[in-house]
């Protein structure tokens, strides 16, 4: 039987500003989100039982059909049920080496492997912008996580407008093996802290969405310049993590005492990440962390800003 195995890179936020409300109940933002090194790796091949079956080395994630691996199958089951007919099931192994729940969109790649192993799997021959499409009805990382790269992500994070990324940048990054943080924790603390202040102006909320695209650090990343990009990093989700997980705040604060360009959380949190001018730094930040702070609970990687997201390898 026909098999393939892909590699399913993170992500992090250089930018995420949350705009305003939305009807559905989700927020409207203005993002810019960048693939890394650490990934994920996906077998995936087809199965004469008419099912979907799930192998994963960790016991972190979920195996019941609450893992996006299982919901991104389901969702190609439903969509495409003539092709499950004539292929039969599918056999996935997720070998899984992002940390879990830590704002890098672990389970959203893995997503995206599946439904891209899937196309392959089925030859069903979908488009990049068929593929994002089925990716939004599963969560609002995933059609990024298809393409990857670098790119400016607005709406609920799935309207995406691709950018040239910085080449040759490195990043320290750490997160606490036993922080976990909630997503619509994150969002539902910031909208009841800070709901307030949405603009509710359409023509403002326009205007906002829109300053992200000339913004300065859009600049930065055009003009190749890490420190500046460094420098403009945010993100509005800091204001709600960091008072409630003061290890997150101490994480930043460390790294801000080494020789690094800028350091930020990213997505939700509670991973931390620092960039820096180049992988011998990047290793020399590493190992000062790790001697100022030798909790074994805390895990730190060295890893790169790549320009591509879903890999097919063989
Ligand atoms: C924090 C980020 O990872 C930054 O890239 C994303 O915004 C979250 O992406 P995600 O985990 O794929 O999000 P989803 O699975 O679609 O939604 C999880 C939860 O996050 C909240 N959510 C997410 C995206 C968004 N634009 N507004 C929201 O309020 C909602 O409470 C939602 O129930
Ligand atoms: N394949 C998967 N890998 C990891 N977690 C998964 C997966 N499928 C479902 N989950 C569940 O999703 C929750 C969030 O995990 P994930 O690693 O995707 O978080 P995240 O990196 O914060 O995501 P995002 O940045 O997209 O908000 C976990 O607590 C876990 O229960």
């Amino acid at each position: 039987m026909r098999s393939y195995t892909l590699i399913a890179p993170a992500k992090i936020n250089l930018y995420l500003e949350i705009i305003g409300d939305r009807d559905d109940g989700y927020h409207e933002l203005a993002m810019i989100l960048q693939s890394i090194e650490l990934a994920d790796q996906i077998e995936i091949e087809s199965n004469d039982v008419q099912l979907i079956r799930l192998r994963c080395d960790s016991k972190e994630v979920p195996m019941d059909r609450s893992n996006l691996v299982y919901r991104a199958a389901d969702l190609m089951v439903s969509e495409f049920p003539d092709s499950f007919a004539t292929y039969g099931g599918v056999d996935i192994t997720l070998h899984k080496r992002i940390p879990v729940a830590a704002g890098l969109a672990g389970g959203s790649t893995d997503a995206a492997a599946v439904l891209v192993g899937i196309d392959l799997l089925w030859k069903l021959g979908l488009t990049r912008s068929e593929l994002e499409e089925l990716a939004a009805k599963l969560g609002s990382d995933i059609p990024f996580c298809i393409g990857g790269g670098t790119a400016i992500a607005t709406g609920r994070g799935e309207k995406l407008s691709e950018l040239l990324g910085l080449n040759n940048t490195y990043i320290v990054l750490a997160k606490y093996r036993s922080l976990e943080v909630s997503t619509p924790w994150a969002y539902k603390t910031y909208r009841s802290l800070y709901g307030d202040a949405y603009i509710k102006d359409i023509e403002n909320l326009t205007a906002r969405k829109n300053a992200v695209h000339s913004g300065d650090i859009v600049k930065a990343i055009s003009n190749q310049h890490a420190s500046q990009v460094a420098e403009k990093m945010h993100n509005d989700l800091e204001k709600v993590v960091l008072p409630e997980y003061p290890q997150v705040l101490k994480l930043k604060e460390s790294f801000a005492k080494y020789d690094i360009l800028g350091t930020m959380m990213s997505g939700s949190g509670p991973s931390v990440f620092a960039l820096c001018e180049s992988k011998d730094k990047a290793e020399e930040v590493k190992i000062n962390i790790r001697n100022e702070i030798p909790d074994p609970d805390l895990e730190i990687f060295v890893t790169k800003l790549i320009n591509h997201g879903i890999q097919v390898v063989s």
